[in-house]
Formats: C-alpha cells, structure tokens, sequence
C-alpha cells in the first residue's frame, strides 16, 4: 500500500528543525479508496482550551501501543487494513530510521485517526518530550489551503514564523523528528467547512513512555463522527504538547 522506498529515500530538512514532506504515497487507486472509506467509527472527542496548546477534534486508535494491535479491525475497509498492517510493519519502520538516521525498529509506537471539524486547530507545540519521530499522514481527496487545516512548520513559538505548510491532501505526509525547537500547528479549520480535514499519525516514543491519549482505564464512551456533532463528549485534556 505505502511506497517505502519512497520515503527511505526522500530528503530530510534540517531547518528550522529537522522534517520532511513525503508525498505520492500510494497509487491513485489506492489514494482514492482509502479517502473514500476513511473510518467514521469509534471517536471520542479530544477538546482542550488555553495552557501551552489549543485543541479540538476527534480521535479514534488504529494501532494500540500497549498490544501493537489494529483496533476495531471489523469497522476498517480492506485498505484500511492494508494500511493498518503496512505500519505495522518492520519494513515501514526500516523506512522512517532510514529517513531519519535514527533506529526505530523497537520504539513504542501508537497510531491515532483524526477529524477536524470546522473551527478545529493545534496551536504551536514542540511535542511532547517522550515523542522521537511522529509521522502524519493526510487522506483528503482535495482541500483548499484557504479554509485552513494545514500542518505549518514554524521557525519559533511564534504562530506568525510559518516556514512551510503542507495541505492535509490524500498521498502526502509529513515526519517531524521532535526536539525543543520542533514547533508546528495546524492552522484552524474555517468554520464553514463542508468535510473535515483527515489524517493519521503514526507516533514513536522513547522506550518505556505511555500513551497519554489512551491512558489505562480510559472509559471515554466512542461514538461515530458526524460532522455536525457537538463536543458532548470530551477526552483526556493535556496529553499532548
Ligand atoms: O495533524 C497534523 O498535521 C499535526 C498533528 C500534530 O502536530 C500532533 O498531533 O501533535
Ligand atoms: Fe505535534
């Protein structure tokens, strides 16, 4: 499903931090199957307001870090679980310590699905300390970059030092290697958006972190997305950074 050599062979950036822009993924079939069937199942709402981040948008767990598992396989679309099972894979993470330099071939990792709802945003964040790489991937079948919702690089905290924005297209991706300087945001959905901005990310941490999206005995009840849903339902506050 995923073109690996693609990504072990791409160019890392070095400024403003080190990052790449990976895109061309997948074949136009494949692209257009998995923007098709991307999974509206068992969400629950992650809302936050103030301290060093501002969130909104709901999550649902593609691969559990605890058992390395997909979950709710039976809700997936037969690309869906191909793309599920080629992160799952030692090949896809020969491919990111390639890009990266760094060896992830045993780091914990998770993978989370994303909607961005309109009004929905991530102010400036490094990530959090215990993150080594995260890589995002988008599955929108086009998108507007007017009405928001782009992954920015930024040189600084600063939600002016916008370095580069990468639009939340199907087949593109972004690796974001973390350090004290690795500051991006996502710039807000317009409020009028028609669909929500879709992406994955594919997370790896330093051994021995937890997650802190899905912390143990989180009882948070999961419901389908809809786009005209109300925060009703809201998950854990300041679990990432
Ligand atoms: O969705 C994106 O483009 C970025 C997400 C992000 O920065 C994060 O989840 O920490
Ligand atoms: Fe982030």
């Amino acid at each position: 499903m995923i073109n690996l050599e693609k990504i072990a062979r791409h160019h890392l950036h070095h400024q403003p931090f080190r990052w790449a822009q990976v895109d061309g993924l997948y074949s136009p079939q494949d692209a257009a199957a998995l923007a098709e069937t991307y999974p509206c199942d068992h969400f629950k709402v992650v809302k936050g307001y103030g301290g060093e981040k501002d969130y909104e948008y709901e999550a649902r767990q593609l691969i559990a870090m605890t058992t390395g598992q997909v979950v709710n396989p039976q809700a997936l679309s037969p690309h869906w679980m191909a793309l599920a099972q080629d992160l799952r894979s030692s090949a896809y993470r020969q491919a990111l310590s390639a890009l990266t330099g760094l060896d992830l071939s045993v780091a914990p990792m998770e993978v989370n699905l994303f909607h961005y709802g309109p009004g929905a945003n991530l102010g400036p964040h490094p990530d959090l300390a215990d993150k080594v790489v995260t890589h995002i991937l988008y599955f929108n079948d086009s998108w507007n970059p007017a009405r928001g919702g782009c992954l920015q690089i930024l040189g600084s905290r600063d939600p002016d030092s916008v370095f580069e924005q990468i639009p939340p297209v199907v087949g593109n991706s972004a690796v974001l290697v973390r350090s004290d300087t690795s500051w991006h945001a996502v710039s807000r959905v317009v409020d009028d958006s028609p669909v929500s901005r879709r992406s994955i990310t594919v997370t790896f941490y330093r051994p021995g972190s937890t997650s802190s999206m899905w912390p143990e005995g989180d009882d948070t009840p999961l419901h389908d997305y809809s786009p005209h849903r109300q925060g009703v339902t809201h998950g854990g506050a300041d679990w990432y950074a």
